[in-house]
């Protein structure tokens, strides 16, 4: 398939030129394109092995078939980390929790790491079930590989607001990154008003998402409001541009509405990634060159846990 050719309505960049020594401008052309129109695109060449997003997926899924007191075992804690269960995320103006269940990883850090003693929030250890030990090395070499790609993308990013390639580099020394593998279970027929994930823009900076080959994941079109659909492309990953991303650059990029309806009739996967910055990392258009800001600045971490505020159970109740 060529470079940019549209896929359902999608454009599908080739990044090869993201790793050293290539053509930066080429894939940042093709990605301001992307990003000042529909808001999501597919990657290709994008580096994660094939063998690497398989062992994560099976390993996920050998964890999403256990009896729902053993997943229990790893309930997500207040840093994020562990299993959500199904209807523990509500998102914005939905009237019914989402369908899906998800196990979330991020940066592995240490009890005794700086940023742990001094009480940075959504920062710590990982959590894993002893009851699925090749989790932990599946989701890991899952998490840099994916983690790697983002980086590299973030140069071709950079380039397409104007910056420097490494502008970004600086605020992501530790990324607040979360990697989130999601279990869709299938839905009835009938059930109209249901979700795997209900409407929603993502939080975050840049999201990197693998999916099965179930389908279920539709985008709204921006002129006419319409949701088309945004089916796996063998050997891609769907790229869309969150919240934090449109606020950092002022709305010259705009997160894009998506939902999940897994109408396959078969339990869907798909595993998502934030590639966010630090958690101090100062989000301010005006040092993306913005001139007139719309937004005040604020820092990754502030605009991460308002929104997790809203649509995550467990930080209620906790
Ligand atoms: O599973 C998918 O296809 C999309 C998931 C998603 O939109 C999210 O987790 O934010
Ligand atoms: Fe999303």
């Amino acid at each position: 398939m060529p470079d940019g050719l549209l896929q359902h309505g999608l454009p599908v960049i080739d990044i090869a030129d993201c790793a050293e020594g290539g053509d930066l401008h080429k894939v940042a052309a093709a990605i301001r394109a992307a990003c000042t129109g529909p808001g999501f695109f597919y990657v290709r060449n994008h580096g994660v092995p094939a063998e690497v997003i398989a062992g994560a997926v099976e390993a996920s899924r050998r964890f999403f078939h256990l009896p729902p007191e053993v997943k229990a075992e790893t309930r997500a804690n207040l840093v994020h980390r562990g299993w959500h269960r199904a209807g523990g995320a509500v998102m914005e103006g939905a009237t019914k929790p989402d369908l899906k269940e998800f196990f979330s990883i991020g940066l592995d850090l240490p009890e005794d790491h700086p940023v742990v003693l001094a009480g940075e929030k959504l920062r710590g250890p990982n959590q894993w079930p002893a009851a699925v030990p090749e989790l932990r090395p599946a989701m890991e070499a899952y998490f840099a590989a994916v983690g790697a790609c983002g980086a590299r993308l973030l140069r071709a990013v950079a380039i397409s607001l104007d910056l420097p390639a490494d502008f970004f580099a600086p605020s992501y020394t530790l990324p607040l990154q979360r990697t989130q593998a999601i279990f869709y279970p299938p839905q009835a027929p009938d059930d109209l008003d249901g979700f795997g994930v209900a409407p929603h823009t993502d939080f975050g900076c840049i999201t990197l998402l693998w999916q099965d080959d179930s389908g279920g994941l539709e985008v709204k079109e921006r002129q006419s409001g319409a949701w088309i659909p945004a089916p796996p492309l063998p050997g891609t990953l769907v790229v869309n541009v969150g919240d934090l991303l449109g606020r950092w650059s002022n709305d010259r990029f705009a997160s894009t509405p998506h939902r999940v309806v897994n109408r396959s009739g078969h339990e869907r996967m798909s595993i998502a990634t934030f590639y966010d910055p630090n958690f101090d990392a100062a989000i301010d258009p005006r040092a993306l060159g913005a001139t007139q800001p719309v937004y005040e600045p604020t820092t990754c971490g502030a605009h991460i846990l308002g929104r997790f505020a809203q649509a995550f159970a467990y930080r209620k109740t906790a």
